[in-house]
């Protein structure tokens, strides 16, 4: 068997993340698919023939495949085998996971190069495209949620988070030809948290009802701990627990705008007391017509409808690649050193 780079050089006992595996243990193949979005944010900081040759010095095989959208991934990644390395920003790694979702024998390694990268923050990955490259080496694998949901609209399957209230509302209105600038987008979501006039409504967690309609100014399940543009929501959430994470603001026991932007800044948005927390398999949430963002995807209100919307965890759906020397989602605590 031939792993890339097993065993790291300088580290003699290297700790992995709880629920983690060292990749030299399930990898028994050097192939790599390497994708790299030419159009996002951060593309111009490297190119594909720097991240081929770095993949090589860490002993993959990787072979570039160009792609000018996401329609050309289905192509690109048909016969992926081996670990898959997505350079992109958070749009670039959603549209290929979604390829990935399910599929034995695929590794996903992150290099973010957007941004927000959310994705990647959330693991502990971040940083030039070619550092993050060098980090993998002597990398450990650990399970990836996503969130899956049935609705009204069809079937969805999201990586960082969905949800209806404020901040859908924001980006149903946000036009990105006014420019990508997450100053306005929390600025906006801030206006829109104080103003939004939301419907009552009856949510489920697990199958338990929650004994009252309530009118929720925001509502978001998140898989990751920030969604949109670095909205840190939930500052906990881990992406291999089989749970998501659920916040919610009551509408008629919220702060003012102020509060919720401090709180964001601060980075402790679910400690105000207005923020509820939980954690969930699956949530049912009452739709009538109100709009959803899947991602950074809108999924507009549709008046007069009415059904339901079933998000679920879809537990350990991908395999991400993560490195051992930084702390990850839930790994805060590492495990046991390995032999
Ligand atoms: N593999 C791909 N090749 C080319 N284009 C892609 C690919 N995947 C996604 N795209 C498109 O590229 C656009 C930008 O992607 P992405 O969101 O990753 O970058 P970004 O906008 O720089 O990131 P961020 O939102 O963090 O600033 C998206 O509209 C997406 O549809």
């Amino acid at each position: 068997m031939t792993v890339p780079d097993a065993a790291p050089e300088v580290a003699p006992e290297p700790r992995v993340p709880r629920g983690a595996v060292l990749a030299s243990d399930v990898l028994d193949s050097t192939e790599a698919t390497l994708i790299y979005n030419t159009k996002a944010g951060g593309s111009e900081r490297s190119s594909p023939d720097h991240l081929v040759e770095a993949l090589h010095q860490l002993g993959y095989r990787p072979v570039y495949r160009a792609t000018d959208s996401e329609d050309d991934l289905v192509q690109a990644l048909r016969d992926a085998e081996g670990t898959v390395f997505v350079a992109g920003g958070d749009g670039t790694i959603r549209a290929a996971t979604l390829h990935l979702a399910g599929r034995d024998g695929v590794i996903l390694g992150i290099i973010p190069m957007g941004t927000a990268n959310n994705i990647g923050r959330t693991l502990g990955i971040q940083g030039e495209p070619l550092d993050v490259i060098a980090a993998y080496r002597g990398a450990a694998v650990q399970p990836f949620d996503l969130g899956r949901i049935t609705a009204p609209w069809g079937e969805d399957v999201f990586l960082e988070a969905c949800g209806c209230g404020a901040f859908a509302e924001v980006l149903a209105e946000y036009n990105p030809d006014d420019g990508k600038s997450p100053l306005r987008a929390v600025q906006a979501l801030g206006t829109a948290l104080s103003a939004f006039d939301p419907t009552p409504i009856q949510l489920t967690l697990d199958t338990v009802p929650e004994p009252d309609e309530t009118p929720y100014a925001l509502l978001e399940i998140l898989n990751t701990r920030a969604t949109g543009p670095r909205l840190r929501l939930a500052t906990t959430a881990d992406t291999s627990d089989g749970l998501l994470d659920v916040i919610r603001i009551d509408a008629s026991h919220r702060d003012g705008m102020l509060a919720y932007l401090a709180a964001l800044a601060r980075d402790d948005f679910e400690a105000l007391p207005s923020v509820q927390s939980d954690r969930a398999q699956v949530i049912e949430i009452p739709y009538h017509g109100q709009a959803f963002h899947v991602d950074g995807e809108v999924r507009q209100g549709e008046q007069g409808a009415v059904g339901t919307v079933r998000v679920e965890c879809w537990a350990g759906a991908v395999q991400v690649l993560v490195p051992v020397a930084a702390p990850t989602a839930g790994a805060q605590e590492v495990g046991e050193p390995t032999p």
